[in-house]
């Protein structure tokens, strides 16, 4: 029983907007593109893999090796299971059921479960349909649909294999060749970063056939006439190694550390030192803008003694090149001095094999679609491969260099922009590509990577709606405690309190919940009936079938105010030991109120009773006609159709054309439904008694056994009475 009946209307009007938000939002989820993982075997898979995130900008992102995998499927070599079906009205049951899952398994929608948890403890405004539900109230839900529940066997759920993409184990040296230096331009705002970066671009314009127009693809590759090679990176610098700690990558050899010659070391100069050092990258020094007359660059030099930077001219190892970025003075001397501490570093790099990279930057072209600037770090990259970047793959279809012009291969070293990446969200997986073992194996990956973050977020949804549902429940349990303590007296109170507001909506707003409830309103002669009543009503445990509410209770005579109120709720008025006179009767009949008057009080719960019996739906029951056994078989043609025919002989009773038929074999029911035709001899019958032969076709294509039974019934409708028993 329950008494808060404000609340619940309240609740369901605000339920019925989620639930409507709730199945957009589940079927969005639902229409999410999901991977299955594949096992592998025999030969090992050739190509590329990128790791890490989508398609944000300014991120710098691992490229990841793909380990070997083998390519037989285990699903396909799988017997599969006979599983045992459910019988009818049966819900296979599971822990850890979702919302949804539960609602799919029960052949609902989900407003049937949020509707079937309406009255319960559970907090309806924290529940989603990827929600988790508990075993009691999965229960609870299906006993209140009228259905039974089937605990699915408990599988040991498997752990999944860990089919992530790892790097490879360092490479042999002996296969180690070359690479060109990585380098990342620091420095203060305005000391001339970009200026710097624009004018190494344009030397290799400049040295480019002419109408070369180079673009923002987030590194550029500069060419020196001695033929060395250096791959700048075009990105904001502070982000680039923000991005990398974070990821605990390094993809820069080496720092060109920039300070304006008039400015000297400012706050950003003293981070990015700090940048560099902390990432173990060692520095150039670009002094810039010394076209400047103020400008004073041994002042600079000085000045970075002070933060351990020491240049050579002071016995350190740190070169200083003296610019102008503007005027493009000295850039080749700058270059010159990269090549040289790369050559010290000796960078070098394995160019065969799985390529692993570094997503540089990455964006949505409107052309070409989502692309990425990556600097290949092992292998070489080629149209074809296979890459992963966090949860989405690609097929390289294209690779540009930073002057847009198509390339082939990507060795170490080497910026690329790359086309060909699919955006799961938007379904683009299924398509222009032809699935090979690689792409198998990106699938891997990426099913692999989704699910790790899929179980991370159940994990934190659980925590968060278990700690809701704990709170609610706290709640819950402190109202009904305040409530049990109450005098009936009080507990009028707290009733009105809560009803106050329901007295003035209007009926036509409950009419979808009034069909399974009875609203109930009880009067007695003095306060000790009106509580014995109250308190037989608090052992209503039938809610499932059909929910009680006392609306309103109090002593003396039935008034108009309580038939107001009954008719208000579509309820009943229940009187012990009252009078209802007759202006009240009439009003009562107007309004279509019953009143029930009683002076036993078992009496006036049998009429509850009846009441509540009422108001639920029939059950339907099937009452046998006849029952005729199949002796032989046979097929007529009728047009082009052939139709099985069963000779059948009536044990029992009769069989009649116009009822209900079933078809029985082996005490497992195999159809439903009516006759097509229904023959003794050749002519056509309505009816067969006992012991006559007869031939009868169905309604559907059933082939018949000799030995099935054709049941001959009738579906007959039976009230339905409360099983709410109040023990006497
Ligand atoms: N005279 C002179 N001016 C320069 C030189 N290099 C840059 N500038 C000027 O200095 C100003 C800032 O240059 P930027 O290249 O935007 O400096 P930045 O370090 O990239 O600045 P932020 O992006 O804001 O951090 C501009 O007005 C440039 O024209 C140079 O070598 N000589």
């Amino acid at each position: 029983m329950n008494r808060g009946l404000i609340l619940k209307f309240e609740n369901l009007v605000q339920l019925r907007g989620a639930c409507r938000q709730l199945r957009t939002l589940s079927d969005r989820k639902v229409n999410r593109a999901q991977w299955k993982p594949v096992q592998s075997s025999a030969r090992p898979v050739c190509s590329v893999l990128l790791y890490p995130e989508s398609w944000q900008k300014d991120k710098l992102i691992h490229i990841a090796l793909v380990p070997h995998r083998h390519l037989a499927t285990k699903e396909e070599t799988k017997k599969k299971k006979k599983k045992i079906p459910l019988a009818k009205g049966e819900v296979e049951i599971r822990q850890k059921m979702t919302v949804e899952e539960l609602a799919r398994a029960m052949g609902k929608d989900v407003d049937h479960i949020y509707e079937a948890l309406l009255y319960t403890d559970i907090n309806l405004d924290s529940l989603e349909p990827d929600s988790i539900l508990d075993e009691d109230h999965i229960k609870l839900i299906v006993k209140k649909s009228g259905m039974k529940y089937k605990s699915a066997k408990l599988k040991e759920e498997k752990e999944r294999e860990n089919t992530d993409a790892v790097k490879r184990p360092p490479a042999d040296p002996a296969v180690l060749t070359p690479r060109p230096p990585v380098v990342t331009i620091l420095g203060h705002v305005d000391h001339g970063k970009t200026t710097l970066l624009d004018s190494l671009r344009k030397t290799q314009v400049a040295s480019m056939e002419a109408g070369g127009i180079t673009q923002h693809i987030g590194a550029f590759l500069v060419h020196l006439p001695s033929g060395e090679k250096i791959t700048f990176l075009d990105t904001p610098g502070h982000a680039a190694f923000s991005a990398m700690r974070a990821r605990g990558t390094h993809v820069t050899d080496i720092v060109i550390l920039v300070i304006a010659a008039e400015d000297g070391v400012m706050q950003q100069t003293i981070e990015s030192i700090q940048h560099a050092k902390n990432a173990g990258v060692p520095l150039i020094l670009a002094i810039n803008k010394c076209d400047k007359p103020e400008a004073d660059p041994e002042r600079v030099k000085k000045e970075l003694l002070a933060h351990d930077v020491v240049c050579e001219e002071f016995g350190g190892d740190v070169q200083a090149v003296n610019i102008s970025a503007l005027k493009g003075e000295n850039l080749m001397v700058l270059a010159e001095a990269t090549v040289a501490l790369a050559e010290m570093l000796e960078l070098k790099a394995d160019s065969t094999g799985l390529v692993e990279g570094t997503v540089i930057e990455s964006r949505k072209d409107k052309g070409k679609g989502p692309v990425t600037t990556a600097i290949v770090q092992r292998g070489t990259l080629r149209k074809g491969c296979v890459l992963v970047a966090g949860k989405t793959w690609a097929k390289v279809r294209f690779m540009f260099d930073e002057n847009g012009k198509a390339v082939d291969a990507a060795s170490p070293g080497i910026p690329v922009e790359i086309m060909g990446w699919k955006v799961f969200r938007c379904g683009a997986l299924e398509g222009n590509v032809s699935v090979s073992s690689c792409q198998q194996r990106a699938h891997e990956v990426v099913a692999w990577r989704t699910y790790v973050e899929q179980q991370e977020r159940m994990k934190r949804d659980v925590e968060i709606i278990e700690a809701k549902q704990k709170e609610h429940r706290m709640e819950y349990k402190e109202k009904q405690e305040k409530l049990a303590h109450l005098t009936w007296r009080q507990r009028k109170a707290v009733l009105y309190k809560a009803n106050k507001h329901l007295m003035f909506s209007r009926p036509k707003e409950r009419t979808e919940v009034d069909k399974n409830v009875l609203s109930v309103i009880v009067k007695g002669d003095v306060d000790g009936s009106v509580e014995a009543i109250l308190n037989i009503l608090d052992s209503y445990d039938a809610d499932g079938e059909c929910k009680l509410d006392v609306i309103h209770f109090g002593m003396g005579d039935i008034s108009e105010t309580d038939i107001n109120l009954a008719e208000a709720f579509n309820g009943v008025v229940f009187g012990f030991s009252v009078k209802a006179n007759e202006s009240i009767k009439r009003l009562a009949a107007k309004k279509g109120v019953k009143i029930k008057l009683h002076n036993i009080i078992y009496k006036l719960i049998e009429d509850l009773k009846d009441e509540l019996s009422s108001r639920l739906p029939p059950s339907v029951v099937e009452n046998t006609i006849g029952e005729a056994s199949v002796l032989d078989i046979f097929s007529v043609t009728v047009g082009k159709n052939k139709i099985p025919v069963a000779g059948c002989r009536v044990q029992k009773g009769l069989l009649d054309k116009k009822m209900k038929f079933k078809l029985i074999r082996n005490g497992d029911v195999i159809w439903k439904g009516s006759l097509s035709s229904l023959k003794h001899h050749k002519d056509d019958v309505q009816v067969i008694k006992t012991g006559m032969d007869c031939g009868l076709s169905l309604d559907e294509y059933i082939e018949f056994t000799i030995g099935d039974k054709i049941i001959c019934y009738e579906e007959k409708e039976v009230e339905q009475t409360t099983s709410w028993d109040p023990g006497f």
